[in-house]
């Protein structure tokens, strides 16, 4: 696993010392150790791990820079991607959120024994928001929802000023699309649209500015979200 970190980062141009990859394989071993007995990740082969959940998150490292921010990602499931991010940028305060307890439970204890400091929060992001909204500098979140209704989970998080970074597969140009009047009403504007790949197969990051803060009345109830995106 470790060699193939390293490669495919080395191939990404994220920089990571082999403490940091050695820190990322031992997550990597719990979590495949933990998988045996929860479902946490449809991947199983070390390898593969190594390449698409680490190396495809560490890729955000080089979009928009992560040293010091406050950083939530949104519907972590198995830690992905905020854990690759804290153990390639330790600098940056992380809070893991989602709604599955089981999953964050874990996550809470396996932190918490690498001795790697995160925030883990257990809840629903359209109710986490009225705790935590515009607390932080990044909303990061991966294969959780379609953008539209991505965008009104994230973006009350998110300062103004601040980044949400949706990472999608490469057909992301049609989501993008019947996204764009809702992230503006939530006072984001899209900057740009980062594309790489991970072992031949292209992936893509949209990343959206928040420039004005989000109007009180998002998020609304999930039920309302989904039967009318913005
Ligand atoms: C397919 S998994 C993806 C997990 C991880 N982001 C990854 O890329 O491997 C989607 C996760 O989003 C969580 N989720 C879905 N809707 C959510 C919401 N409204 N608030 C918080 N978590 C949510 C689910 O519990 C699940 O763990």
């Amino acid at each position: 696993m470790l060699q193939t970190l390293l490669g495919s980062c080395a191939a990404l141009g994220v920089p990571l010392t082999a403490a940091q990859a050695e820190k990322l394989c031992d997550f990597g071993a719990r979590l495949l150790e933990q998988n045996r007995v929860m479902n946490l990740t449809a991947i199983t082969e070390p390898q593969a791990v190594a390449k698409l959940h680490f190396a495809d998150c560490l890729a955000l490292l080089r979009i928009v820079p992560f040293s010091g921010k406050r950083v939530i990602d949104v519907g972590c499931g198995a830690g992905f991607p905020g854990v690759p991010l804290k153990l390639g940028e330790p600098s940056l305060d992380l809070t893991l959120l989602d709604s599955l307890g089981k999953r964050v439970t874990w996550l809470e204890a396996t932190l918490r024994d690498m001795g790697v400091p995160a925030q883990c929060v257990c809840s629903r992001a359209e109710d986490y928001a009225a705790k935590a909204r515009e607390q932080y500098d990044i909303a990061t979140s991966r294969a959780v929802a379609r953008l539209n209704i991505l965008a009104e989970l994230c973006l009350p998080f998110v300062k103004p000023g601040g980044y949400f970074l949706a990472m999608k597969a490469a057909a992301a140009a049609e989501e993008l699309e019947e996204a764009k009047r809702g992230i503006a009403r939530l006072g984001g504007r899209v900057e740009k649209t980062e594309t790489y790949d991970i072992d031949g197969a292209p992936r893509c990051v949209i990343v959206i500015r928040k420039e004005h803060p989000t109007p009180p009345a998002y998020p609304r109830r999930y039920a309302k979200i989904k039967q009318s995106p913005l």
